[in-house]
């Protein structure tokens, strides 16, 4: 049996409805990628309670099912209300009923020491959930770049390699790809302004704008990456190796929380 990785969804307006939902590659990155059950976790329910935050009992029955927790990108913003801003330009789309599970969920992840990953949007909301700020358009700061993909272009080169990051020496994503720096795609118009407290940089871009961190102090595997590594993971060497080991991790969870008895390997 795989270990169970809860998938933190979207919640959007589709045809009158109300979907959670997230995009395929990330499904397929955890099921292929990282060797595990991909199940997914809804946002709050915006039809019946738009103020309905998750109690911490649904934030530990979540913990109940789940051997680690991946948070995909998205178009949506995280809430900046939620590291103390004012909505700068306020048609940015934002979903606040994923915030509402997700800014609780890695908390209580990182505590319990439950394998965790965020991606581009959940690298963001890693760092907002940790005390950390954002710029809500980082393509307006002095000096940095433009990391937002050309929308213009087809599919394929909006995902396809961008710019360098460096990879900082002795972290975990340096010892994975065994290389200094590594050439990722790029995808965000927000970034991380302030990182929060006790967080450690692995890898920057050359205008300075973090692009991965982790949580050492935390007491099981975390990363977070700003670009996007599920994007045909399996053939970039770094990508592959950290679902990889968010895999492995995940493995060892479940093996804990079920006592070491259900699992065998997947082939
Ligand atoms: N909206 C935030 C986060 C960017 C992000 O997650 N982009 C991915 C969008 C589509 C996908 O899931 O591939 C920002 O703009 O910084």
């Amino acid at each position: 049996m795989r270990p169970v990785i809860g998938v933190i969804s979207d919640v959007k307006a589709s045809n009158g409805h109300v979907v959670h939902g997230v995009t395929e590659k990330y499904i397929y990155a955890v099921a292929r990628g990282a060797q595990a059950m991909p199940v997914l976790i809804p946002g709050t329910i915006s039809a019946v309670d738009a103020d309905m935050a998750p109690e911490r009992a649904v934030i530990d029955e979540i913990f109940d099912l789940v051997d680690g927790i991946f948070l995909p990108g998205s178009p949506s913003n995280v809430g900046p209300q939620h590291y103390g801003d004012a909505p700068y330009d306020p048609p940015l789309p934002a979903d606040p009923h994923r915030d509402d599970i997700s800014l609780p969920l890695i908390r209580g992840a990182l505590e319990r020491g439950v394998p965790i990953f965020g991606v581009c949007r959940g690298f963001q909301e890693m760092n907002v959930a940790l005390g950390g700020t954002l710029f809500q358009k980082l393509y307006e700061q002095p000096g940095r770049f433009d990391h937002r993909e050309d929308s213009t272009q087809d599919i394929e080169t909006q995902y396809g390699p961008a710019h360098d990051v460096a990879l900082e020496p002795g972290g975990l994503l340096a010892g994975i790809a065994g290389a200094s720096t590594w050439r990722v795609n790029s995808l965000h118009g927000q970034g991380v302004a302030k990182l929060a407290p006790g967080l450690a940089v692995e890898a920057r871009a050359e205008d300075g704008t973090i692009e991965a961190f982790r949580v050492p102090d935390a007491p099981g595997f975390n990363m977070a990456i700003q670009w996007h590594p599920e994007w045909r993971f399996w053939q970039d060497r770094l990508s592959t190796g950290i679902f990889t080991a968010f895999g492995a991790a995940a493995r060892l969870a479940a093996e804990r929380r079920h006592g070491g008895a259900r699992l065998k390997a997947v082939g």
